[in-house]
């Protein structure tokens, strides 16, 4: 081997560089810690796993990386832009799963996936794409029921698919496992999986041991305050 390349080889390789980034983030009300400063960073194509108590602020950190909620202490930067869920850059970049979407009572569950996909201007084939994305989550054949007439597996799979139908850099997922059998969790642990080859950048809370071991290149423990 080459002198220069033996030499290459020994070289540590560089940490991948951070697409989002929360540095020393905390949150607090009214002097209650709802989360510590944490600090946890994501590049494209790899998952890091929010891990900890119930209660320990795993979806406060979340709704920080997402800049639904500001700090109170660090801050948490895009490329190096401010997070703001105001701002339709940051919007277009990060896809979040926080809690039960918005549906609506009288729109199909493909409807509701077309509605999702118009609005992120991706043009034709629409219908295709939503359907594409139900069948995917193994949901295909509910396509014509509404929100209301599913089970609570069956919604998580929905909401899911809301969330991933759209174009992201970055999806941020709080417990995506909830509900779903071990069979769907598997179906789960492979998606991300995809979505990380891809170049997606995954930020996720989640409880599941097995979740974890399948897709997270990082775990971050949220100590509680
Ligand atoms: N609006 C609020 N006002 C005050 N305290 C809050 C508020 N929302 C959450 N908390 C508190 O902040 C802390 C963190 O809550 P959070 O939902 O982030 O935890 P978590 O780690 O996601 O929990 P779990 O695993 O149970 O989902 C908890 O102690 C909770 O009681």
């Amino acid at each position: 081997m080459p002198r220069s390349r033996a030499k290459a080889a020994a070289r540590p390789k560089a940490a991948p560089e951070a697409l989002l980034l929360a540095s020393a983030a905390g949150k607090s009300v009214d002097g209650a810690h709802l989360v510590r400063p944490t600090t946890v960073s994501v590049a494209a194509g790899r998952c890091t796993v929010l891990r900890g108590e119930n209660g320990s602020g795993k979806t406060t950190l979340l709704r920080l990386l997402a800049g639904t909620t500001a700090p109170s202490t660090g801050t948490v930067t895009l490329e190096g832009r401010t997070v703001d869920e105001r701002d339709p850059v940051c919007r277009a970049a990060i896809a979040a799963l926080l809690g039960a979407p918005t549906s609506y009572r009288d729109l199909t569950l493909v409807d509701h996936l077309v509605l999702v996909d118009a609005t992120w201007g991706r043009g034709d084939g629409a219908q295709e794409r939503a359907e594409a994305m139900l069948a995917t989550l193994e949901i295909g054949h509910l396509e014509d029921r509404f929100p209301h007439e599913l089970s609570s597996g069956q919604q998580q799979l929905f909401h899911l698919a809301l969330t991933l139908v759209r174009p992201a850099r970055v999806l941020l997922l709080d417990e995506p496992e909830q509900r779903l059998d071990t069979h769907k969790r598997d179906l789960l642990g492979r998606l991300l999986g995809q979505r990380k080859a891809e170049g997606t950048a995954l930020v996720i809370a989640s409880h599941d041991p097995q979740l974890i071991e399948a897709v997270a290149d990082d775990v971050v423990d949220v100590v509680p305050a």
